[in-house]
């Protein structure tokens, strides 16, 4: 008897039985990199987070239509609508457009997530290509009674909704202005931009509007592209936890003005990654980590996933090299015991309920692992092990039935195909398989199907 999914909802503050609203598909959107920057390892763990979600959801056999949007417009330095574009910023510092930076951290960001073994989303949303879609959406809100203007701006009247904050379970009275908060010309500080107007300040990135010149505010990208995308309500939101007391507030409010309802079925968040003594690894303050920064000392980018899954995605994980070395160890060890394991063995049902049961309760990815460590040293016969951790694998997403393939001889490209042709495997999308497959042997490299997952390497040279 499979166990029920169970989810903890930020917004109902419980965890809940997951019931798709369409019967075996999932829309699942989640809140993408502002691509100002290098992404840090926090907010990869995010992106790993979601990962372990959309697999488990494919582990069911459901069919996860994955959004992720790319911010390259509007997310100002401070998240009250306040300093400056994060994009203008960075196009300063490096000297390169604005269009430039986004282009090229983009592209940083995905190469990032392959190494990673993070799932390709079905859809990348970038917020330049959907500013037709932003305007016509804020001018509904404007029609409906809840935005208004000001000197800088179009702000949406969060007066206008009773349980504006319930997300975050916000105090408004707590924050009327006159209080602690600076409002300018705003009639309340919770309060924010949908278009901002571009003034007298010059910017790269600016459009007409019926307000006039400027540029969308930070949340209405994802309010319009989920919608898009999405429908307009769809089943899980995610993100990281900063994003609850604002984005993910407004997200909620913007959707209620629009049609009545929040935008999810249900809203996930993961927790931070901290640096000893910092309670957040943040690029803003400039404490931060890169992934190539581990691959240069010699980690591969693997034990990090490891290192992720050890802890729950909803507790905070103190990074340190003790524990990343750690869990390369970890990674080593499980890797090679996996691979003396012979193929062509079935999967243990009984540890197969018991991985499931784990990954289950609120993806206790944790428990998941130590399950795989356990079954290493039951007497399960040996086949029927390798078997086992291989469906295992395809939430844990480590690489492990295939560990015989080094994944460095694969370029992330080609790697990135493998992971989208494994997916399109697990939806039966058979022709996007084939098609992903001929794609692979194109670029010189042959893919054999493990237990589970694509397994590539080199066509060998002729003789
Ligand atoms: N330290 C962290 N640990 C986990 N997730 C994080 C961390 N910092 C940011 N995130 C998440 O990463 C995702 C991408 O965020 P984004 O690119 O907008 O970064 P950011 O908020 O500008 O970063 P920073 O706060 O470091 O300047 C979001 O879901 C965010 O919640
Ligand atoms: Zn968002």
């Amino acid at each position: 008897m499979p166990t029920e999914l169970m989810l903890f909802d930020t917004l109902q503050h419980r965890l809940r039985p997951f019931v798709p609203l369409r019967e075996g598909h999932v829309g699942l959107y989640a809140c993408g990199p502002t691509v100002y920057d290098h992404a840090h390892i926090g907010n990869l763990r995010s992106y790993l987070f979601g990962d372990t979600l959309r697999r488990v959801l494919a582990l069911n056999g459901l069919c996860v239509r994955h959004v992720v949007n790319i911010t390259d417009v509007g997310h100002l330095t401070s998240d009250a609508d306040s300093g400056e574009d994060k994009m203008e910023t960075g196009s300063r510092r490096m000297g390169r457009s604005a269009w430039e930076i986004a282009a090229y951290f983009t592209d940083v960001f995905q190469r990032d997530i392959a190494a990673l073994r993070i799932l390709p989303p079905t859809l990348w949303a970038r917020a330049t290509d959907h500013i037709a879609e932003q305007i016509d959406f804020i001018g509904d809100i404007e029609r409906r009674g809840f935005a208004y203007r000001t000197s800088d701006a179009i702000y949406f009247d969060t007066e206008m909704l009773d349980d504006y904050g319930a997300l975050a379970r916000l105090d408004k009275r707590g924050l009327r202005p006159g209080h602690r908060v600076d409002v300018g010309d705003k009639r309340s500080p919770t309060d924010f931009a949908l278009w901002k107007f571009s003034g007298s300040a010059r910017r790269q990135m600016e459009w007409d509007s019926p307000w006039g010149r400027g540029f969308p505010g930070w949340h209405i990208e994802c309010s319009a592209m989920s919608e898009k995308h999405l429908g307009a309500l769809f089943d899980i939101h995610i993100g990281g936890e900063d994003h609850i007391p604002v984005h993910h507030t407004n997200e909620i409010a913007q959707h209620q003005a629009r049609h009545g309802h929040g935008p999810a079925n249900y809203w996930l968040h993961g927790a931070f990654l901290q640096l000893e003594g910092s309670a957040k690894m943040s690029k803003s303050d400039g404490n931060f980590l890169r992934l190539q920064t581990l691959v240069d000392a010699g980690y591969d980018p693997l034990a990090y996933r490891y290192l992720v899954l050890t802890a729950h995605y909803r507790s905070p994980l103190v990074f340190s090299w003790e524990a990343l070395k750690a869990a390369q160890t970890g990674l080593g060890r499980l890797r090679q015991a996996v691979a003396t394991l012979p193929e062509a063995g079935a999967v243990d049902a009984d540890w197969q309920h018991r991985m499931r049961s784990a990954l289950h309760h609120d993806l206790n990815t944790a428990g998941a692992l130590s399950l795989a460590w356990e079954l290493l040293r039951s007497p399960v016969p040996a086949a029927a092990k390798r078997a086992t951790l291989a469906w295992l694998d395809n939430a844990l997403g480590l690489g492990l039935a295939g560990s015989a393939t080094p994944v460095v001889d694969v370029p992330p490209t080609v790697l990135r195909m493998a992971v989208e042709r494994d997916l399109a495997r697990q939806e039966k999308r058979w022709a996007d398989a084939d098609a992903l497959r001929l794609r692979i042997e194109a670029a010189g490299y042959r893919v054999r199907d493990g237990a589970g997952r694509s397994m590539v390497d080199r066509v060998p040279a002729p003789q």
